[in-house]
C-alpha cells in the first residue's frame, strides 16, 4: 500500500503504441496510444476482456516486444530501447509471474534449479552453499518446504506450482513484478491463498505490481488503482474503489455487470449491461479527462460531463 502523499513513479508509459503487422491487412493495434504511470509500492490492476492488449502491455514493458512508438520509463530512466548490459540490469529489476505455472516451469528441472535460475544468471550467490540457502529461504517465504527443492514441477498442485513461480520471480530481488493472470488457471478454492501470498510479499518486500486480469473482482481486492482496457485503448483509470464502485465508462459498467454475484436470488435480478462499441469507432477525438481527482476516463468533454452527472 502507498504511504506517501506524492508517490514516486516507477513505471511510466507515454503514448505507447504497439501495432502487430503494421501497415498490413492483418494489422492489430494491440496498444493504441496508452499513457499511464505505476507508482512505487502500489499494485496497479489492469483489466479488460481477452484480446484487449493487457499481456502485450506487460510484455512490452519487459522489452519482449519493441513498441511501434511511444516511451517507457523505469525509475525515471528511458528504457524504451535498452540493449546489452543495461537491458540485463533492467530485466533483473522487473520480473514476471505467468498465468499457467504448468507451462512456464521447465518440467525437466528440479525446483531448486528453477528457482535459482535468476540467481545463477545474475551471479547472486558466491557458492553452492549460498545458492542452496537462498533457495531454502525462498521456499519458506512462499509457503513451501525445504524438501520440495529436489522435486520436479509435476509433483506439485497448481497452487504450489504458482508458489514456485513466485519464488523464482523473487529470487533476484526485483523492484517490479508483472503478474499476468496469475490465478486464472487455479482452482477457485486456492485463488485467494495465492493472492493473499502475493499481497503479503508485496508489503514485506516493498514491491510494485502490475496485476493483469480479465475480471474486476479479484483485481479490486488486491489493487490500489485500476486501469480498464479495451481494443488496445485505456478507457478508464482511477483508485480501485472509484473504478469498482463509481465506474464512468460504459465499458467498465458492462464489465462490472458481468461479474457473477454469489447469491443466486440477487444474481437473477441483476441486469447485465450491454456495451455499445460505437463509442470507440465513431472517429470522435477523445482524451483522458479527470472527472474526479485521480479518476480519468477516455471521453469527449460532453461525454465526461454526462458520465459525471450519471455517477452514483
Ligand atoms: N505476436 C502477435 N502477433 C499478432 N497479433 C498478436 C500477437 N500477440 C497478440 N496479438 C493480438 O494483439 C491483441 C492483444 O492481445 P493480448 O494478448 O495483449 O490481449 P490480452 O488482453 O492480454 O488477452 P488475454 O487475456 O487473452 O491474454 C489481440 O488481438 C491478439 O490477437
Amino acid at each position: 500500500m502507498m504511504t506517501e502523499s506524492t508517490p514516486k513513479k516507477l513505471v511510466e508509459l507515454k503514448d505507447l503504441q504497439l501495432y502487430f503487422n503494421k501497415g498490413k491487412a492483418n494489422e492489430v493495434r494491440a496498444i493504441d496510444h496508452v499513457t499511464f504511470d505505476i507508482y512505487e509500492g502500489e499494485v496497479f490492476g489492469l483489466v479488460g476482456e481477452s484480446g484487449s492488449g493487457k499481456t502485450t502491455i506487460g510484455r512490452t514493458i519487459l522489452k519482449l516486444h519493441e513498441p511501434t512508438a511511444g516511451e517507457i520509463l523505469f525509475n525515471g530512466e528511458d528504457v524504451t530501447h535498452l540493449k546489452g548490459k543495461h537491458l540485463s540490469e533492467f530485466r533483473k529489476d522487473s520480473q514476471m509471474i505467468f498465468q499457467d505455472p504448468q507451462a512456464s516451469l521447465n518440467g525437466r528441472m528440479k525446483v531448486r534449479d528453477i528457482i535459482a535460475e535468476g540467481i545463477d544468471i545474475n551471479k547472486l550467490a558466491k557458492n553452492k552453499t549460498e545458492r542452496n540457502a537462498k533457495v531454502q529461504e525462498l521456499l519458506k517465504l512462499v509457503g513451501l518446504n525445504e524438501d520440495h527443492a529436489t522435486r520436479y514441477p509435476h509433483e506439485f498442485s497448481g497452487g504450489q506450482r504458482q508458489r514456485i513461480g513466485i519464488a523464482r520471480a523473487l529470487a533476484v530481488d526485483p523492484k517490479f513484478i508483472i503478474a499476468d493472470e496469475p490465478i486464472s488457471a487455479l482452482d477457485v478454492s486456492i485463488q485467494a491463498q495465492v493472492v493473499n501470498l502475493m499481497k503479503e510479499l508485496q508489503t514485506k518486500h516493498s514491491l510494485t505490481y502490475l496485476f493483469i486480469a480479465h475480471d474486476l473482482s479479484m483485481v479490486k481486492y488486491i489493487s490500489d488503482r485500476i486501469g480498464v482496457m479495451h481494443w488496445g485503448k485505456l478507457l478508464e483509470i482511477g483508485s480501485a474503489d472509484a473504478v469498482y464502485n463509481h465506474p464512468l465508462h460504459p465499458y467498465t459498467k458492462s464489465l462490472l455487470s458481468a461479474i457473477p454475484v454469489p447469491d443466486p436470488e440477487v444474481e437473477s435480478l441483476r441486469q447485465h449491461v450491454a456495451y455499445d462499441t460505437t463509442i470507440e469507432t465513431d472517429g470522435k477525438d477523445r482524451q483522458m479527462i479527470e472527472v474526479n481527482p485521480g479518476h480519468f476516463v477516455l471521453a469527449t468533454a460532453e461525454e465526461a460531463a454526462t458520465y459525471k452527472s450519471q455517477q452514483i
